[in-house]
């Protein structure tokens, strides 16, 4: 039985959504079709069902209330950068970093993925809205999907449902813009045929038809692949909006800082997929008086305010964080918010207790189920937990969350940080002369690749910005539009740019920093670098700390390592180069001459 768009039953009036739903479904062929409201009902009804038919275990209430562990299909763990396509009227709109199509072409082979796709299934229209429903103008989407683990998971990571959907025909007036998002999992369900816990397609395509603000996601349940608010809409799509507009939207976290004069400064941070942006987003601060508080973990959307500034605004309503790492010791903010309950937990390990453990949160218990469904004893080969496994937890009930956090006029930025994750070569920080230069630093940003992405681990790339699998346009006319926002007439006074690195190795192969919490350290300097107040070298690459001027007091780390965690080796330096060069010239003519001098002055600088 197929279900139609029923549009009496419809809540809203909204043409384009109707008809866009309507001929979604007649190409899908659903079952039923639900409209999903957001409620605390809707959320009891979704979870009831995803147990019932054992894609979800209930955890123990007294440990994790109203929470749920999940695993996936073994296959299906990770965003899937190979299987992503921008396919923009012209290919070179898309640029040589994204994978491209034609999207006639695309839609036509899409169509035949799509139909039929959701046979015996419900499809689920979920409105959302990215960022405050207050704001003026309010970022809209839909997603139509099949998958009830979507569904609640939109629930904790936007905001959903009615309040969304109010919007859409805002003070009588019909029709306002939205972002259409269609996702299947590509498994359709034959009448009687039973259902697996995890169901998806071994094909998967993650496309995104940027003039057409269009997003259609294929295949996939996971994450960052199917929940389509986040790195499709937040960063592809709205990249682009973003271009268009004069503004930017990027893989940043966001947060307040204060320091022990109650004075308040904002800083945004781009660190590629789990390089630890949540970690510095929750930082408890190691040293006294200093107080940091979240407004974001993974994306900020920044324009400029009446006054000149960079304001930055965290769409996302949820965390979706990487769990093996975090700890009390580590990220005790984390550890705390998902303590509440209310939350998701995908690949994680199942204690015997209705608990979830993960690799580097303390003591392993004795016996578990791991992330594949096996039992589980400390001390084998098998992870417990897949490296990529993830929590889904509300913002809300993060006790370190800042008053402002969902203020739709966002912060103003003092400064932006860019970072990877790089054994060698990079300071723990380098402080940019310029906008200019900074840019430059965040164009040539490079990381070693880690599990949130299909791929090889520990490779190490260039990642602009940490927006390389996220940027929906050519990455050449990404850097241009940077360069452009600096000098834009709305700037006033531009957020200083920092970039650091927390995972410099020594010859054993260990961190020389120790990072997390006494990464304090680094935000007090250039905070005082800022204020005027704090002392630097000038070196080739950028100013770096003096030993004295970075607060080391109550640091339990060997002179040795510290000169190693600042240390600019020009050898290393001079052996990045040729990379650069490359990187560079896979860009090719778009990128702009003022980045290819910052490189010619580089060199002169190197020598
Ligand atoms: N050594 C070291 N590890 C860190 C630090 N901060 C984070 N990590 C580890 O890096 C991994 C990823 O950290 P996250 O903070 O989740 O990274 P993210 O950038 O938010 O990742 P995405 O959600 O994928 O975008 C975790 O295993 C952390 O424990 C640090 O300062 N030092
Ligand atoms: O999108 C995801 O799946 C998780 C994430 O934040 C990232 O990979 O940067
Ligand atoms: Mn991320």
């Amino acid at each position: 039985m197929t279900a139609t768009l029923d549009r009496s039953v419809a809540p809203t009036t909204h043409t384009a959504l109707l008809q866009w739903v309507q001929e979604c479904a007649e190409l899908t062929q659903p079952e039923e079709i639900v409209w999903c409201d957001g409620s605390p009902e809707e959320w009891t009804r979704v979870t009831d069902l995803l147990v019932e038919t054992g894609t979800f275990v209930r955890l123990n209430a007294d440990k994790k209330p109203n929470s749920f562990y999940c695993a996936s299909d073994p296959t299906d763990v990770a965003r899937v950068e190979d299987r992503t396509f921008i396919c923009s009227r012209d290919s070179a709109d898309c640029g040589p970093t994204n994978n491209w199509m034609d999207p006639d072409d695309m839609k036509a082979l899409l169509t035949e993925r799509f139909r039929g796709s959701m046979r015996g299934r419900t499809m689920y229209v979920i409105p959302y809205c990215m960022g405050p429903l207050n704001a003026d103008e309010p970022m809209l989407g839909v997603e139509l999907t099949d998958a009830p683990y979507v569904v609640a998971s939109m629930h904790i990571m936007t905001r959903v449902g009615t309040a969304a959907l109010e919007l859409f025909t805002k003070d009588g007036k019909d029709d306002q813009e939205f972002v259409p998002g269609l996702h299947s999992i590509g498994a359709p369900l034959a009448p009687g045929e039973p259902d697996v816990a995890w169901p998806c397609n071994d094909t998967k395509y993650i496309v995104h038809f940027p003039e057409e603000r269009l997003i259609w996601s294929y295949g996939s349940g996971y994450g960052g692949n199917a929940l389509l608010g986040k790195k499709c809409y937040s960063l592809r799509i709205a990249s682009v909006k973003a271009r268009d507009e004069g503004w930017l939207a990027e893989h940043m976290l966001i947060l307040k800082l204060t320091s022990p004069a109650q004075k308040s400064y904002y800083v945004a941070a781009a660190f590629p997929s789990a390089c630890g942006k949540t970690n510095l987003a929750m930082l408890d601060p190691t040293l006294e008086g200093w107080k940091v508080e979240t407004i974001g973990d993974d994306i900020a959307w920044i324009r400029f305010g009446e006054d000149g500034r960079m304001y930055a605004v965290n769409p996302e309503n949820g965390f979706f964080g990487v769990a093996p790492g975090t700890d009390y010791h580590t990220n005790p903010n984390a550890m705390r918010t998902i303590a509440k309950g209310n939350s998701l937990f995908t690949n994680v390990g199942l204690t015997d207790d209705g608990d979830i453990w993960w690799e580097g949160m303390g003591e392993p218990p004795a016996h578990l189920t791991d992330w594949k469904g096996q039992s589980w004893t400390p001390g084998g080969d098998a992870l417990a937990a897949h490296p990529n496994s993830r929590y889904c937890t509300p913002i809300s009930q993060c006790d370190t969350k800042a008053a402002e956090w969902d203020d739709p006029r966002g912060v103003p930025l003092d400064a932006i940080f860019f970072g990877g994750r790089r054994r060698d070569t990079i300071p723990l920080v380098t402080e940019a002369r310029d906008w200019q230069h900074g840019v430059f630093m965040g164009a040539t940003l490079s990381s070693e690749t880690t599990a949130a992405a299909v791929g090889k681990v520990g490779v190490v790339r260039r990642d602009p910005m940490a927006m390389l699998p996220f940027i929906g346009y050519h990455a050449g006319d990404y850097f241009a539009h940077w360069i452009e926002v600096g000098k834009s007439a709305d700037a006033v006074k531009l957020p200083k740019i920092f970039y650091v690195n927390w995972f410099r190795r020594d010859e054993d192969d260990n961190f020389v920093w120790p990072g997390f919490g006494e990464n304090i350290r680094v935000l007090k300097w250039a905070i005082e670098r800022i204020e005027g107040k704090a002392a630097a070298v000038d070196t080739p690459i950028g100013r770096v700390p003096t030993p004295e001027a970075l607060d080391t007091s109550g640091l339990s780390m060997g002179a040795e390592e510290l000169t190693t965690a600042l240390a600019v080796d020009l050898d290393q330096w001079r052996n990045e180069i040729p990379s650069i060069e490359e990187w560079f010239a896979k860009i090719g003519d778009k990128v702009p001459s003022s980045l290819r001098d910052e490189l010619e002055s580089l060199k002169l600088r190197l020598g």
